[in-house]
């Protein structure tokens, strides 16, 4: 089923956080939130563990006090638990509360507590991680070599960046409350979380509404792909043009494809020289290719959407065609050799839609990329003007107004030449049937993992992948993505 966009919102800690203050503003209670969260891991550590002797490490805030309620509930069943708790809760404080509930054992927090341990639950720190972790708590985090159950994340992971401040554990099992934190889905948080379990709460409605969602899971339900009518013909699902130079032909080839398959009405290979254009006719015979300058194509209106980079040369003349077929208004995908003809200049790209830089094109063109590439990809798309869809293994695909969706469907497989020719045409593709960049550029990514997986369903982990095994999944991603 297609999930809702609210179910698709990603909070960062702090928008959690005021989430949180306007659930108790509202009339929640922080105790009784707080026994549902810690009820929620006790849960799911239950579904996957057996009674074993358990190590709760508890710290001073709130996520804590979710461990002590953890202890206590796993206690009730009769697993063998204990507390070391890095440092008292605040008197007071719900976490103290919890805390004061806890009858059970409490061990220095040392490491020879730890090493008696056959299952730990990181209970020390989570929203409130307010700087790098360091001192006895990154050193006992260090020495565990059993299975580790963290509490809305592992301890020193950013929940707004996935990065780890300082240090944070490799969980085997997360559980979070409420929505996803972009920390859950950007690499390498999204490896250090383990499975993650998204717990309701019941936080209400209300609260949730309260915070405007800036970043979401990239899937269907975010957005919709284009419907086609009876009266629909050829010229509504759009004309895709994409220049192909003689150096490498195969990448504008691959776009193309890829722009036909997800249901541009027309798709030109514009050529470069004659040879190109020669090689181009013995492809596809559905493809129309095109010999004289692309520039002499832009006479022609319906030619709505462009795709400009793949196989082209980082040279001046690609950007000069670049500005050409902007300044003309219409819609361009500038990827590879139109990137890297702008390093350095990103103004040059403004007035594309989209934008698909792998981390070393991006690097080129906007320089160095930050730990917080989700702040990066945002910046470049502010910069730019259009959206950016920052490859990798956990695409972020970001909009000038600052929304941004994080893909985390494609294989690591995908990783292979061409690969970004295929995403380049389909954003191509869909643009030219009237999507939103925005929508355009998160549907391709979503459809491209989607290929990939599919291509993919059954095999070994590790088994390569090359780029044309995509195109004939991409009717079967289709067909998942209008479930
Ligand atoms: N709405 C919800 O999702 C609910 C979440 N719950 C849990 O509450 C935590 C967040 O709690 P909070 O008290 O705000 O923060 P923490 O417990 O993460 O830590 C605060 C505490 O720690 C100190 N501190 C921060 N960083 C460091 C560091 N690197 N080294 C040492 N000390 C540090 C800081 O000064 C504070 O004293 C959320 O993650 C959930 O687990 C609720 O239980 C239910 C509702
Ligand atoms: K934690």
């Amino acid at each position: 089923m297609t999930p809702s966009p609210s179910a698709l919102a990603l909070l960062t800690p702090d928008e959690m956080a005021a989430v949180d203050r306007a659930a108790i503003a509202g009339g929640a209670s922080g105790p009784a939130l707080m026994r549902a969260a810690g009820a929620a891991v006790a849960r799911a550590l239950r579904k996957r563990f057996r009674p074993c002797r358990t190590l709760i490490l508890a710290g001073p805030g709130n996520n804590g006090g979710d461990g002590y309620v953890v202890a206590r509930l796993l206690e009730r069943e009769g697993w063998p638990v204990s507390v070391a708790a890095l440092a008292p809760p605040r008197p007071g404080s719900d976490a103290a509360m919890a805390a004061a509930e806890w009858r059970g054992p409490v061990l220095p927090f040392t490491p020879e507590t730890l090493a008696r341990a056959q299952l730990v639950v990181d209970a020390l720190f989570g929203a409130g991680l307010s700087r790098e972790l360091d001192g006895p708590a990154a050193a006992a985090l260090r020495a565990v070599r059993v299975p580790l159950v963290a509490v809305d994340v592992p301890s020193g992971l950013d929940g707004a960046t996935g990065e780890p401040r300082g240090f944070a554990p490799q969980a085997a099992l997360t559980v979070t409350f409420g929505r996803l934190k972009p920390g859950h889905l950007l690499l390498p948080g999204r490896e250090l979380c383990g499975e993650v379990v998204l717990a309701d709460i019941g936080l209400p409605e209300a609260a949730l509404a309260s915070v405007a969602p800036r970043a979401f899971r990239n899937a269907p339900g975010l957005w919709r792909l284009p419907e086609r009518g009876a009266q629909h013909h050829k010229f509504s699902h759009g004309h895709v043009t994409i220049p192909g130079g003689a150096a490498m032909p195969g990448a504008a080839r691959l776009a193309a494809m890829s722009a036909r398959r997800i249901g541009a009405g027309l798709v030109t290979l514009a050529a470069e020289d004659t040879a190109t254009a020669t090689l181009f006719r013995q492809g596809e015979p559905g493809l129309l290719v095109s010999a004289p300058p692309p520039e002499d194509l832009l006479a022609d209106e319906r030619r709505s959407a462009w795709v400009l980079g793949p196989g082209l040369p980082p040279r001046p003349e690609t950007l000069a065609l670049l500005r050409r077929v902007v300044e003309a208004g219409r819609h361009v995908v500038a990827d590879g050799g139109a990137l890297t003809a702008a390093a350095g200049q990103p103004h040059t790209l403004q007035g594309a839609a989209i934008l698909t830089p792998h981390a070393g094109e991006f690097a080129k063109v906007f320089g160095a990329l930050r730990r917080d590439r989700l702040a990066a990809a945002r910046m470049a798309a502010a910069v730019t003007g259009a959206v950016v869809v920052l490859k990798g293994s956990d695409s972020i695909i970001a909009a000038p107004d600052g929304r941004a969706a994080i893909n985390n469907n494609a294989p690591p497989a995908l990783a292979t030449a061409g690969s970004g020719d295929v995403l380049a045409g389909l954003a191509g593709g869909l643009l030219a049937q009237n999507l939103p960049p925005f929508e355009a550029a998160c549907a391709a990514a979503w459809l491209h993992g989607q290929a990939a997986t599919l291509a993919l369903a059954g095999a070994a982990p590790g088994t390569p992948l090359v780029a044309e095994d995509l195109l004939p999944q991409l009717r079967a991603a289709w067909i998942a993505a209008t479930r």
